[in-house]
């Protein structure tokens, strides 16, 4: 790999705009390539370079169309997961001595690719993830991201004497290196299949380890198409490996394996709790604690108070809730409005929501499938959990198509301790909540096991102000909605239970993934 000349600062990949017509036309035309060169193929496993083919396999499907299969994927068991970790730990030993600014130049050519096949990437999404245009889009504009970001973030951290030099001591040259922690898991949900595998997986490369990567089981065609993208880059075999499997068998095998030196997990409350149990545990053998870096789910929402903008707060409210079906951990599946104006509120956002088109993402409809039968069948037994807590204003019923179609569904006038305000639900589920005032919503507001994304929604300045410190998430935006993070601009992550608040394109991030080395030598 050469090394770079010069670097230019980072910029947001921007969104591509699909009410033009060349666009849309692209997007189409990317789906038609996708369909007919990608899908139904036999993936394999990654392993030290190698190609491994099994005998029992994923069957990844279109969410929206289930008699369209995306791939057949192979699935590795703990035999595998075991001749992983041993070529990760063997390309370990040369991984960790290429210098910082080579690794970096990997990820900076496979941000190249991307942005050059964007569409390409983008479609896979639409079938595999269910994801209409502008939101497979943003997924892999965020991956594109996360990639020129990480790799910009891995060349300052070794800079890092030069920009914030150590107290000087009279005799003494003192340095500090950021040096890799070794083999890490890396688990990803399926609901950001690209930008948060990619993120994930790029950010724990470029910092000098090696990785297993396994990749969530409803979106593994994705993943290996990335998998696939920095190999084709030139990534030493054995740095990134590829092993889909069973969370239960391969998670559980790897999380309390004494040689995996970290784990990299976003996901559900359930499983990062699960993971974070078994790693506490230290294996036989194990000479270290190992590092766990878990982002889990949310219970957001947005306040609204009777200065606001009202038509806004209610858009927001509705693409905050029914934004790829609600399927982000971001979703603002609660939104807390003061009496005064709680009427007007929930006529508008009743309005918007009626007027979202179902139906299959390759035709860019607004609402598109939930990912599986497991989530449709829970997000349905919430919706009737929901008749009996609130009072069902719109949607409340499967919809019509081939797939996981669910109408986005409205509840007003629910208590801030029903069941639909406190659990996450994960699909097009919105309650909504009534106060008296604007403290009391916010109260309501923080009143959550969860701590990920929240919006107020005010004109008051006295009430922002205090609203930016009583309202405690991780990510807290101001009339604006609470989805859509950007990488470098909005550091990703959140508080209580939604995870270790690790803020995922930001400054801090790459040193979850290495170990900070003193030295100091005498002159
Ligand atoms: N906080 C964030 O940044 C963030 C981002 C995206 C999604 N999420 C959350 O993710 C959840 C949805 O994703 P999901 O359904 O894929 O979550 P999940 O917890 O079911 O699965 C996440 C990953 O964990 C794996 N897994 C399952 N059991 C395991 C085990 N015992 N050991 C190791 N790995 C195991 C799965 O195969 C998958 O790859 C939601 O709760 C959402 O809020 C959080
Ligand atoms: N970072 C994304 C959410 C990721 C989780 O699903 C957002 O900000 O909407």
């Amino acid at each position: 790999m050469s090394t770079m000349a010069k670097l230019e600062g980072f910029r947001n990949e921007p969104f591509t705009d699909f009410r033009q017509e060349p666009a849309r036309q692209a997007m189409e035309e990317a789906i038609a390539r996708v369909k007919s060169e990608e899908l139904r193929r036999e993936i394999p496993l990654r392993i030290g370079g190698r190609d491994i083919f099994t005998d029992t396999k994923i069957h990844s499907i279109n969410p929206g169309n289930l008699d369209e299969t995306i791939g057949w994927v192979s699935k590795a068991d703990r035999d595998l997961a075991e001749q992983a970790m041993q070529a990760a730990l063997e390309a370990f030993e040369s991984w960790k001595k290429v210098p910082p600014r080579e690794r970096a130049q990997y990820l900076l050519k496979a941000a190249a690719l991307m942005t050059e096949r964007k569409h390409e990437f983008s479609a896979l999404m639409v079938l595999e993830a269910g994801k209409n245009y502008a939101e497979a889009d943003a997924d892999t504009a965020e991956a594109i991201d996360f990639l020129n970001f990480y790799a910009r973030e891995m060349i300052r951290l070794s800079e890092i004497n030069e920009t914030m030099p150590l107290t000087p001591v009279p005799g003494e040259q003192n340095r500090l290196t950021y040096i890799p922690l070794g083999v890490g898991v890396i688990i990803p949900p399926w609901n950001f299949p690209l930008a948060i595998c990619v993120g994930m997986t790029s950010a724990a490369i470029v910092s000098g380890n090696t990785v297993l990567l396994k990749p969530a089981s409803n979106t593994p065609v994705i993943a290996y198409k990335f998998a696939a993208l920095m190999e084709e880059v030139g990534l030493p075999a054995g740095v990134l490996n590829f092993i889909p499997g069973s969370g239960g068998e391969v998670g559980d095998y790897l999380t309390t394996h004494p040689q995996t030196r970290f784990i990299s997990f976003t996901g559900s409350k359930e499983v990062g709790l699960r993971i974070s149990k078994l790693a506490a545990e230290p294996a036989p053998g194990q000479i270290w604690i190992k590092r766990l870096v878990a982002e889990m789910g949310g219970k957001d929402g947005i306040v609204v108070d009777e200065t606001a903008d009202l038509d806004a707060a209610a858009q927001a409210i509705v693409a905050s809730a029914f934004g790829y079906q609600g399927q982000k951990c971001s979703a603002g599946s609660r939104a807390l409005i003061v009496e005064s104006v709680y009427d007007e509120v929930v006529e508008k956002v009743v309005r918007l929501t009626k007027q979202l088109e179902i139906g299959l993402p390759e035709e860019n409809k607004a609402v598109g499938p939930v990912i599986d039968e497991a989530s449709f069948r829970k997000i349905l037994d919430y919706i009737e959990i929901g008749k009996q807590e609130g009072q069902l204003l719109a949607g409340g019923r499967q919809a019509e198509g081939n797939g996981y179609y669910i109408e986005p569904t409205v509840f007003a006038g629910v208590d801030g301790k029903a069941r639909i305000m406190q659990e996450e639900i994960f699909g097009p589920v919105l309650a909504i909540g009534q106060a008296k005032d604007w403290r009391e919503a916010i109260a309501m507001y923080n009143d959550t096991e969860f701590g990920l994304t929240g919006a107020f929604f005010s004109r008051e300045e006295d009430r922002i102000s205090e609203a930016l410190e009583t309202m405690h998430c991780g990510n807290l935006y101001i009339n604006r909605k609470c989805t859509g993070a950007l990488v470098g601009a909005h550091p990703f992550g959140g508080f209580n239970l939604s995870g270790t608040d690790s803020k995922a394109g930001g400054y801090d991030y790459l040193l979850l993934f290495t170990q900070a080395k003193l030295t100091s030598r005498k002159l």
